[in-house]
């Protein structure tokens, strides 16, 4: 490709790193590469220091593109992991409907600076780019995929990635214990949805230029997967959060009012909080004695690293729980900066399952509080976590038909939990749902395994130095 930019004299985008604020009037343009943003030459904007400075995570939304030509230092030995053609989806009805004007605006004259070439396919309905990447899209043509949307639009992404990759290679899906191959393909984030959580957990901000210049970079981020299936059948992928109980709650009553937009988190956290459900069944996971570091520890490390061995011997649970949170990252979003579970590791192979047994509604409120301070949320008598590596979870009773069914049955109350015959009574008190990276999924008795690293995002994980 020919590129207008010279190399070595000039400086260019190849060189390109944060831009930090410093102080009201001064900010600090660095290049540089190493894990960690350890060590950056700089440029404070008014030419009047150079020299070394240990940086950390910054918003770069204040970032000018002037500062490519003016202040940064060339080193172009970090070039060989920069990609340099992008296959680009658009949704343009995630969030407040401006991922076009975004990418337009925001993203794509970085890119055409960096001499990356996109290929970009504005979504006209849902799990287009999920089907398109699973069938039709001509990947060997790419260095990456970049999603410009929310969770739900990366879930698409990661949905189409991944059953390409497993069909191209012959593995069969459906079956739990089988090897996935892990994607060759990185994946960047330009958030523009109503959460973000996952650019957020992996990225620390949701910021679309901070994830631009991760993509021009180069960066590369392993991130671990969750499988989910259903009685041998495969229903989902996850990558941050599954939750049944009072989140599995929240996000069915979210979709149904979803015309609020991004309000809609709120009433129905609001409407669920009332409602104080709690449900009755079996939790058996294989804990992951050999991993490194625990949920409490509050290590700031997390990537981790693929394990040597497996856990030995299931631990079996039974009990009435709130909530059931399996965490396969933080899950730190902007109204929960730490997350549910503070401590979770990006990429080594275990996910942190958080149970919330049955407990008042003031002693749950406590609980949810600690979602947005620093107190650790782990340390009341009712909440347990472990680190696992898969898990089941079986309602006490078995279903006789899908959740999706449930939804044609007429809803009735009045019935408790503990009600002996579930058809005769409220599904809604017996059963909640799985919500799995914001999707609902069909079935409460599921299978769990934790793929290591199934996936590279153009990211660099959250760790604070
Ligand atoms: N062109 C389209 N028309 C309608 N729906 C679409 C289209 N493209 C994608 N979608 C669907 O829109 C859903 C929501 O999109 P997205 O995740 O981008 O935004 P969001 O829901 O507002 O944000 P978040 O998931 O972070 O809360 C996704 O599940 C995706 O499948």
């Amino acid at each position: 490709m020919k590129c207008s930019m010279a190399v070595q004299t000039e400086v260019t985008l190849q060189n390109i790193g944060y831009v930090s604020d410093l102080g009201p009037h001064m900010k600090v343009a660095w290049a540089g590469f190493e894990k960690n943003w350890i060590c950056a030459v700089h440029t404070v904007i008014r030419k009047s220091d150079m020299g070394h400075i240990w940086a950390k995570r910054s918003d770069l939304s204040h970032f000018s593109l002037q500062l490519f030509n003016d202040y940064l230092i060339p080193l172009p030995h970090f070039a060989a992991n920069r990609p340099k053609s992008l296959l680009v989806y658009i949704n343009p009805y995630g969030g407040k409907q401006r991922g076009k004007r975004i990418y337009e605006q925001k993203v794509a004259p970085l890119f055409h600076r960096a001499c990356i070439s996109a290929d970009v396919i504005v979504t006209e309905h849902a799990n287009h780019a999920r089907d398109h990447l699973k069938t039709e899209a001509s990947l060997e043509k790419y260095d990456g995929v970049v999603c410009v949307g929310g969770d739900g639009m990366f879930s698409e992404i990661l949905h189409g990635l991944v059953t390409r990759v497993q069909t191209d290679h012959g593995v069969d899906q459906n079956q739990p214990d089988a090897e996935l191959v892990p994607c060759s393909l990185r994946i960047g984030i330009i958030p523009a949805g109503s959460t973000d959580c996952i650019c957020f957990a992996t990225v620390g901000v949701n910021d679309p230029v901070t994830s631009a210049l991760h993509i021009i970079i180069g960066d590369s981020q392993p991130v671990d997967v969750c499988s989910v299936h259903h009685k041998d059948i495969f229903l989902r992928y996850s990558v941050s959060l599954l939750g049944y109980g009072f989140y599995g709650d929240l996000l069915t009553d979210s979709e149904r009012k979803r015309w609020l937009g991004p309000a809609r988190y709120d009433l129905s956290g609001l409407k669920t909080f009332l409602s104080h459900n709690y449900y009755e069944g079996t939790i058996s996971f294989l804990p992951a004695e050999d991993a490194v570091g625990s949920p409490r520890d509050k290590l700031q490390c997390r990537s981790g690293e693929k394990p040597d061995k497996d856990g030995s011997g299931w631990n079996v649970m039974r009990g009435k729980f709130i909530a059931i949170n399996a965490a396969n990252m933080s899950c730190a979003c902007p109204r929960s900066p730490k997350g549910l579970s503070p401590s979770a590791h990006l990429a080594d192979g275990t996910l942190d399952l958080i149970l919330v047994r049955k407990c008042s509604r003031l002693d749950f409120f406590r609980h949810l509080l600690r979602h947005i301070n620093t107190d650790d949320q782990f340390d009341h008598s009712f909440v347990e976590v472990h680190r696992v590596r898969m898990f089941h979870f079986q309602p006490l009773y078995q279903e006789s038909i899908s959740l999706d069914d449930l939804n044609e049955t007429p809803k009735k109350t009045g019935c408790s939990p503990m009600c002996p015959a579930p058809t005769a009574c409220s599904y809604n008190t017996i059963y909640s749902s799985w919500t799995c990276d914001g999707e609902i999924l069909p079935h409460a008795a599921i299978q769990v395994s934790v793929q290591c690293q199934l996936i590279r995002l153009f990211a660099r994980g959250i760790e604070e130095q």
